[in-house]
């Protein structure tokens, strides 16, 4: 299953990256960084309407290479200058092309606020995307313990970060709302096979209290997908593919959003 490679993938890498950075100069790191208001991200996507994050990525394991011309930057300043609501950025290297750099600079010269788009595994990676600028960042219960999803929680509300609480099925959604999740991520790919539904999302809407904002996540490509999801009452939509092979970003996010 692609989730337990990603999950290899990423602690033989925390195992270098921690050899150059430790833990304890990450925590400074984390700790010189100015702390947001988690509650701001909340409130965002609780509010009326749809609202978009604009994903950048340039491979993915279902997809291979989707962007071989990759301006990661101009990218995330034409999501953010054109209504995004937040801006996804992956940073796992070996299976999506990502980069943890692409984050901090796109961090540090965008308005929206920026989510680290990457398996988290251990608490470091929190640190870490703390220290490089993120906002929010995603929490995949498939590969969290309950131990670790409450830990993972709690360290990144006590660090500014909201957090995207990822679910794929009633059982995952049921683990995410225990641990007191205010924004809940339900992935319409299927990573065993890859194929994708938004019935996934339109199936769990149901299953989510309002005042938890509900992102709908994957093969999301163009308005007819979007009314639907707003028709089912959801509150955001990821969207990374559809974006990133779009030739002009802009018109793309206009012509999805209906504005
Ligand atoms: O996209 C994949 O192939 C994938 C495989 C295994 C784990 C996660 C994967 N994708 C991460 C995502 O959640 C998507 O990048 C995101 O929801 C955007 O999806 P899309 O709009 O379909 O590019």
């Amino acid at each position: 299953m692609i989730l337990d490679d990603l999950v290899a993938a990423t602690k033989r890498r925390l195992k270098k990256e921690q050899q150059s950075v430790s833990l304890r100069q990450m925590q400074a790191q984390a700790a010189a960084t100015p702390t947001k208001d988690p509650q701001r991200v909340y409130d965002r996507f609780n509010a009326p309407g749809i609202h978009l994050i604009g994903e950048v990525k340039k491979a993915s394991p279902s997809k291979g290479l989707i962007a071989a011309d990759f301006p990661y930057l101009a990218i995330a300043k034409d999501y953010d200058q054109h209504g995004v609501s937040a801006i996804s950025v992956l940073t796992e290297p070996d299976y999506f092309q990502g980069n943890i750099n692409y984050l901090k600079t796109i961090a540090a010269n965008v308005s929206v606020p920026v989510l680290r788009k990457d398996f988290v595994v251990d608490s470091y990676m929190l640190y870490q995307a703390k220290a490089a600028g993120a906002s929010i960042v995603l929490l995949i219960v498939a590969i969290l313990s309950d131990d670790q999803l409450k830990r993972y929680f709690d360290l990144a509300n006590k660090l500014g970060l909201s957090v995207l609480v990822e679910a794929h099925d009633e059982g995952e959604l049921k683990r995410a709302l225990n641990v007191g999740a205010k924004m809940i991520g339900v992935n319409n790919r299927n990573l065993k096979d890859f194929t994708v539904s938004l019935d996934n999302s339109i199936r769990l809407r149901k299953l989510v209290p309002d005042n938890v904002a509900f992102v709908a996540e994957s093969g999301i490509h163009n308005r007819d997908d979007v009314k639907i999801l707003e028709q089912h009452h959801v509150n955001g939509i990821l969207i990374g593919e559809a974006l990133m092979t779009a030739p002009d970003k802009a018109d793309k996010i206009t012509q999805l959003l209906g504005v």
